[in-house]
């Protein structure tokens, strides 16, 4: 059963070029593959059977290749780094596709794409395997990567046509963000926009990911909130991405990826994605799946916790392809994420802890007692006085100690209001009055109140009243 219908389309996807015009700023890469693409439709299979695409991420490499597949009817084989991760692999795909003849279409576009995310190890032999196929391809083959410098792929850029792709200029990346505001109806502020552009150095798809992380959180696009979220990749930007990239991978290495490369740990990963499951799969068979994988990652994350680091690999599986498989029936519903409970109630525990803490350091310097026994046996009792005490003594009590707001909240809850507007009237009140009851409070707060004999304190080199065992006498 589907709750609702809205289905939300990540702007990556929403806003891909679909004609090679689209591409922006990469009109030598464009010109070249043209031109080796339309000697291979004139039936004149060029020199080099092959391409290998490079530049930065995020510049449009993919793009121009699927552009160009939609406007000359290619069938594209669009194979990622786990597709030819072993010789096998690549015998069965890639070996294969190139002596196929597509049914429908006019040729076959064969594109592996990160071929520099290949380990080392593993694809020497694919590397061989590739050299075999390339002189004798009876398609197309297009290859990407980031660094093609890389030692391993030494041997295959003798086969190959080099293409270089360039970062975009600062104002290309801020044209495309603005006219994706326009389209989105978004209010933007350039200066916003600029420094996203500036951020992104050249990788259009983390700008626009950007974007639509603060617009999707807010609302609304302006400097004053892009400098606080997307300054030095916030990590609610990092785990918008983390989030996104697993409910719309493509390809489970997409999904396994987003959650690999994320810089949060595991355990906030999990109780993200606990809360946020929910919110995007609306067909309940999907979610059981997507929860129960979830469960499954926080049991091997605690035996990988227990020594056995092994099952780390299983956590990376269970969190990311495990949710994007799950859903198998419904639609990714248009819910914006949203910030965990489990993380809000620690937060709020956490600075509770934090003032109990301080409160405990305050009264263990005075009393010269360890703050474990200050946090097991009196602060309860300071609880109960600042809540039913008589409230010009607690209000006195509270100036003596020097305690802070949020102290007087922990201690005195809703009562924390009034004991301040009588530290504000015992303030105004007669001086002298306010002294020799603080005096008092003082007293009672001192370390003879505590059974400590007069003779038994000194004073240290600082000032500081400290016990002795020992009687000075
Ligand atoms: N030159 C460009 N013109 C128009 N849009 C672009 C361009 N470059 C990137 N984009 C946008 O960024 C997204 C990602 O681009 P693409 O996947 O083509 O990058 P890439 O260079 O292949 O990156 P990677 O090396 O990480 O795979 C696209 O969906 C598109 O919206």
């Amino acid at each position: 059963m589907i709750l609702s219908n809205e289905v939300k389309i990540p702007w990556i996807i929403k806003y891909r070029p679909k004609r090679v015009d689209d591409i922006i700023n990469q009109e030598e890469a464009k010109s070249q593959m043209l031109t080796w693409i339309h000697s291979w439709l004139e039936g004149k299979r060029p020199e080099k059977k092959a391409l290998l695409l490079y530049g930065p991420p995020g510049v449009g490499k993919t793009s121009l290749v699927e552009a160009i597949a939609n406007e000359y009817d290619l069938e594209l084989l669009e194979l990622n780094a786990s597709d030819y991760r072993r010789t096998q692999d690549i015998k069965k795909t890639v070996a294969n596709a190139s002596q196929k003849r597509p049914l429908f279409k006019k040729m076959i576009l064969i594109l592996m794409d990160e071929i520099d995310g290949l380990s080392p190890r593993g694809d020497i032999g694919g590397v061989d395997e590739l050299i075999k196929i390339i002189p004798n391809t009876m398609n197309p083959i297009i290859l990407t990567a980031n660094d093609p410098w890389k030692d391993n792929l030494r041997p295959i850029r003798e086969y190959v046509s080099m293409v270089e792709f360039k970062p975009l200029t600062l104002n290309q990346v801020i044209s495309v963000l603005q006219g994706i505001c326009n389209k989105e109806n978004l209010e933007c502020e350039r200066e916003a926009l600029k420094f996203i552009a500036e951020k992104s150095m050249g990788d259009l798809r983390g700008a626009i990911n950007d974007l639509e992380a603060v617009a999707e959180g807010y609302g609304k696009v302006t400097f004053n909130l892009v400098s606080v979220i997307v300054k030095g990749r916030d990590k609610s930007v990092d785990l918008w991405r983390t989030l996104n990239g697993v409910f719309y991978a493509k390809e489970a290495w997409q999904s396994r990826r987003s959650v690999m490369n994320s810089e949060e740990d595991y355990e906030t990963l999990i109780a993200w994605f606990n809360d946020n499951v929910p919110l995007k799969y609306g067909d309940y068979e999907d979610l059981f799946r997507a929860m129960d994988s979830l469960s499954r990652a926080s049991l091997f994350l605690k035996r990988a916790k227990s020594g056995d680091w092994d099952m780390l690999s299983y956590v990376f599986d269970l969190i990311g392809p495990g949710i994007t498989y799950a859903r198998k029936n419904g639609e990714i519903l248009k819910n914006r994420f949203s910030y965990p409970q489990k993380i809000k109630i620690m937060g709020q525990m956490k600075s509770l802890r934090e003032t109990r803490d301080r409160i405990a350091k305050i009264l263990s310097e005075r009393t010269l007692s360890s703050q474990r026994v200050i946090k097991s046996d009196v602060i309860q009792y300071l609880i109960t006085i600042f809540r039913n005490g008589n409230i010009e003594r607690v209000a006195m009590i509270a100036r003596a100690y020097g305690f802070s707001e949020d102290d007087l909240k922990y201690l005195a809850g809703n009562r924390y209001k009034d004991i301040e507007k009588e530290m504000d009237r015992l303030r105004e009140g007669k001086k002298e009055e306010i002294n020799a009851k603080e005096k008092e409070v003082k007293k009672q707060t001192s370390l003879e109140f505590f059974g400590v004999k007069s003779s038994q304190v000194k004073k240290t080199e600082k000032g500081k009243r400290k016990y002795y065992k020992k009687d000075n006498k």
